[in-house]
């Protein structure tokens, strides 16, 4: 198997290192070649044929997926196996939105705790709606417990809905500050999402909210704080009411976890309606990661085709344009699924990774990201793959943008792809007068290379279903990528030295406090600090 592996590997990379490698323009002289890289899943369709993939690429990829074992890897996932093998846990966010009884993890039915969380979620719904005192929902939370639902509501909440949202994450005291003169004490729900109860920006703005709580309503404030966890014991001794905590398991992975109880402010602020739809979505996605075969399976095409930019061509990151601005915590969410799960350097089994691993991921909403960053993806020295996503039809009456919006995503990735020659770039300036020195000076300025990669995301409309459906394809795609890589996706231990040295320093930030010791530069930016504090 590791063998077959190998050759597998050797064929991509053999593949990927003959000349002209990263040319996509000559591939796209074959007119079959866009229906046959373009695919559907669910409602989404995906064309990833203005990469440099060939037919021969895709084969070898294929081979690679294969001998790689992905499918097989893909099912001890379902089945509930402990697959984060450094934390000892199963990773089942697929039975988020399961049906009942389809998922086990160890002894337990994974789907059953899952349900009877979803029902008392629906209930305290209909409780809060129906009660009609709370006007707004704050959710305090950091990273896989803020980024999912915040970049949720971002895209689906609209004006007519039950509950405002509002999400305090930042431990910096400017965000509580921005926050809380424009929230009513007794019209306002607290949620404390953690997974852990342990993670300390959240529990410092939890008890900088609950003493706001308390100022004005006082020990009763505590009624309206409500726990999203899995330390119950934690939440308990916080004060939350019992029927208000909301649990869910060591298998829920905190940037996997928006589908959990963690999305409780999602269901408040939207309707349950919404929310069930979102988990719709994924579970529609879910089915076709767990059915199709290799050349279909479009989360696996997609991990595919990011490994041939990664490992074949170099290229290490990846820009994410959303052409609608609904998204625009979209690459937020993704820039936690995707580098905190692969921004590893050993396999599993603790041996470094032979070959680059998880790009950087960034992006903006077009079309504001091109009058920002995009010059850089045109003509800088290194290609950066993009996702470019577009929504087909809009939930507004301005038409005449939307055509703009769209033109402009379209006109990106054909740029990208064909770039401008000198020929073309010559006739221009010629065209418009210019003098033959001023034209040979600026040729060069002007000229695009092309041969830019992207893959373009379509979505019929942005609503509940179609952004579950979304989310649940990178999931997949991450997922896949950790399976070729051979890396653990699921767990996440380069967060934790910052965590520890933040705690030891904190201490000798106190008034007067002496610095540890530390590197040079270390101590003297807290000598600094104290110098500036101090006058
Ligand atoms: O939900 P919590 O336990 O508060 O964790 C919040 C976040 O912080 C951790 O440091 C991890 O890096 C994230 O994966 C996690 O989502």
């Amino acid at each position: 198997m590791a063998g077959m592996a190998e050759a597998a590997w050797g064929r991509v990379m053999e593949l990927a290192r003959a000349p002209g490698a990263a040319a996509i323009r000559p591939l796209m002289e074959d007119p079959s070649r866009a229906a046959r890289f373009t695919h559907r899943a669910g409602d989404l369709l995906a064309d990833l044929s203005k990469t440099s993939v060939s037919d021969e690429a895709r084969a070898a990829l294929l081979d690679l997926a294969r001998a790689r074992g992905v499918l097989a890897a893909r099912d001890a996932m379902a089945a509930g196996e402990a697959i984060n093998a450094t934390e000892g846990r199963a990773v089942l966010h697929l039975a988020l939105r399961g049906p009942r009884g389809a998922f086990r993890a160890g002894g337990e039915d994974a789907s059953a705790a899952v349900h009877d969380t979803l029902d008392a979620m629906r209930a305290f719904c209909g409780r809060i709606h129906a009660g009609g005192r709370f006007t707004d929902v704050l959710s305090i939370g950091i990273g896989g417990s803020d980024l999912g639902p915040q970049m949720a509501l971002r895209a689906l909440w609209r004006h007519g809905m039950p509950m405002r949202a509002h999400f305090l994450s930042n431990v910096d005291g400017h965000a509580w500050e921005a926050l809380r003169h424009g929230l009513d004490p007794a019209r306002t729900l607290v949620l404390v999402a953690s997974k852990t109860f342990t993670t300390a920006e959240t529990m410092a703005n939890a008890h900088l909210v609950r003493d706001w709580l308390r100022a004005a309503r006082g020990t009763a404030g505590d009624a309206q704080l409500v726990a999203l966890s899995t330390n119950l014991a934690a939440t308990r001794e916080f004060g939350v009411p019992e029927a208000q905590v909301f649990g869910f398991r060591d298998w829920v992975g905190g940037r996997f976890s928006m589908w959990s109880a963690i999305g409780l402010s999602i269901a408040l602020a939207c309707g349950w309606e919404v929310f069930a739809n979102l988990l719709a979505g994924a579970r529609r996605m879910d089915e076709h990661f767990l059915a199709a075969p290799e050349a279909e399976n479009l989360p696996l095409l997609m991990a595919l085709t990011e490994l041939w930019h990664v490992d074949g061509l170099g290229l290490p990151s990846r820009a994410v344009l959303p052409y609608d601005e609904r998204l625009a915590r979209f690459p937020a969410h993704l820039q936690q699924v995707e580098m905190e799960s692969l921004g590893k350097r050993v396999t599993m089994e603790g041996a470094p990774v032979p070959r680059a691993t998880g790009p950087v991921v960034f992006g903006e909403p077009g079309t504001n990201a091109q009058h920002s960053f995009m010059q850089l993806l045109h003509q800088g020295t290194t290609p950066v793959p993009a996702d470019i996503v577009l929504v087909a039809n809009p939930d507004h009456g301005f038409e005449e943008n939307h055509r703009q919006l769209l033109a402009n995503g379209l006109a990106q990735a054909e740029a990208l792809l064909r770039g401008r020659g000198e020929g073309e770039v010559r006739a221009e300036m010629e065209a418009k007068g210019m003098a033959p020195a001023a034209v040979e000076a600026l040729l060069p300025h002007r000229l695009f290379p092309g041969d830019r990669p992207s893959t373009t995301l379509v979505l019929p409309r942005l609503d509940a279903n179609t952004l579950g459906q979304l989310v649940a394809l990178y999931e997949h795609k991450v997922f896949f990528l950790g399976a070729l890589w051979g890396i653990n996706a699921f767990d996440q231990w380069g967060v934790e030295l910052g965590k520890q040295l933040a705690g030891a320093l904190l201490p000798e930030l106190a008034p007067g406090a002496a610095a540890g010791a530390h590197d040079p530069s270390t101590a003297a930016l807290i000598r600094e600090l104290h110098r500036l504090q101090a006058g």
